[in-house]
């Protein structure tokens, strides 16, 4: 049997990357879903504004929900301060274990920590497991109509605090409707929509940053 998408973006890595250099990880698999395979990274377009945001909050525990192969947990990691940390679930296992590979190439798997689940089922978790009293940034990157249900779970778990910012990726493209709808008709959130494009194509999508008020 022949490899996978996401085995051939590791190989690619190790070829093209250097070891503990988040950056060079970054731009191999830029490079090669740009222009040998696409593959559903948030991609260097979105990555821009996960980054600028990322630097505004500074956040000391952050949630991603959606490692996939990992791309977007070297970006947010290596923005992380000393002592900060990155919760990010994944809930296949075939994408979870390139996932860690490409991670600790980029020599940062003392800042990551991947859990593999599904995201309805380790929120509530969350805190007796990793002593999380709350996230400071959160990033939605998973299936789309999980958006809505987990970020009120977030909400009841008690896990957002007043100033929480929620990054929600792909609001245009696959779209996440419902979610916009909730984040932009609720008191209790102000929100913004980043446009931008679809990773590595010319389709229009966008981040939409909600932030948490009490
Ligand atoms: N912890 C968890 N709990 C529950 N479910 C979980 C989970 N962890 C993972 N999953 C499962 C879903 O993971 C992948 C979700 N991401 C996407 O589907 C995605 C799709 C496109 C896309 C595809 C095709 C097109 F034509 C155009 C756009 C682009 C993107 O940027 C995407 O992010
Ligand atoms: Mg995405």
């Amino acid at each position: 049997t022949g490899s996978s998408r996401p085995q051939r973006m590791l190989k690619a890595v190790q070829k093209n990357a250097t070891k503990g250099d988040p950056k060079s990880v970054i731009s191999a698999i830029d490079s090669y879903c740009r222009h040998k395979e696409w593959a559903m990274n948030v991609g260097d377009d979105k990555g821009l504004i996960l980054d600028s945001v990322l630097t505004e909050v500074n956040p000391s525990t952050a949630l991603e929900l959606g490692t996939y192969c990992g791309y977007s947990s070297v970006r947010i990691a290596r923005l992380l301060s000393p002592d900060s940390k990155l919760i990010t679930i994944e809930f296949n296992p075939a994408f979870a274990i390139i996932a860690r590979q490409i991670i600790a190439y980029a020599g940062l798997q003392d800042k990551v920590t991947l859990v593999e689940g599904a995201s309805g089922d380790l929120i509530p978790k969350m805190k007796e497991q990793f002593g999380i009293k709350s996230f400071d940034f959160v990033f939605l990157d998973h299936w789309k109509d999980r958006y809505v249900p987990d970020t009120k779970l977030l909400e009841d778990c008690g896990l957002l605090k007043k100033g929480t910012v929620l990054l929600a990726d792909n609001v245009i493209c696959p779209g996440a409707p419902e979610y916009l709808q909730y984040v932009r008709n609720n008191p209790r959130y102000e929100s913004r929509y980043y446009p931008s494009n679809l990773e590595y194509t010319k389709v229009e999508d966008g981040l939409e940053k909600s932030v948490f008020l009490g």
